[in-house]
């Protein structure tokens, strides 16, 4: 247990499950983005509007929900959702436009 170790070995131990939280989460924003822009391309070819309004304060309504129940601040869920979902919004319109999604390698 991590608890049981000195403060520089206890550090270094959460610090690893830091970072495996980080990894998982970055694969989970992966994921969700292979989606929204699978859903992006659908909107492009129906003639469908980028953003819907209605489904976004569903989202944020069941996400506040499950981060009270998490012990979450839910308005840090909202804004993080919001931050999310105002990128997938900006990736649909450029999908409209130019087909496709500008991507970004560092
Ligand atoms: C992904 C969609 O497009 C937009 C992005 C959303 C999201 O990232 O969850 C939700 C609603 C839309 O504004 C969708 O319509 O489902």
């Amino acid at each position: 247990m991590a608890d049981e170790l000195d403060p520089s070995a206890q550090l270094l131990s959460l610090r690893q499950s830091i970072d495996n939280v980080d990894a998982a989460l970055v694969h989970l924003l992966a994921e969700r983005f292979k989606f929204t822009q699978q859903v992006g391309r659908l909107k492009a070819t129906s003639g469908l509007p980028p953003a819907d309004p209605d489904r976004e304060r569903q989202q944020i309504q069941k996400l506040k929900a499950l981060a009270v129940e998490s012990h979450l601040d839910p308005a840090f869920g909202e804004k993080f959702l919001n931050f999310i979902i105002a990128e997938v919004i900006h990736q649909h319109e450029q999908i409209a436009s130019t087909g496709a999604v500008a991507t970004h390698s560092e």
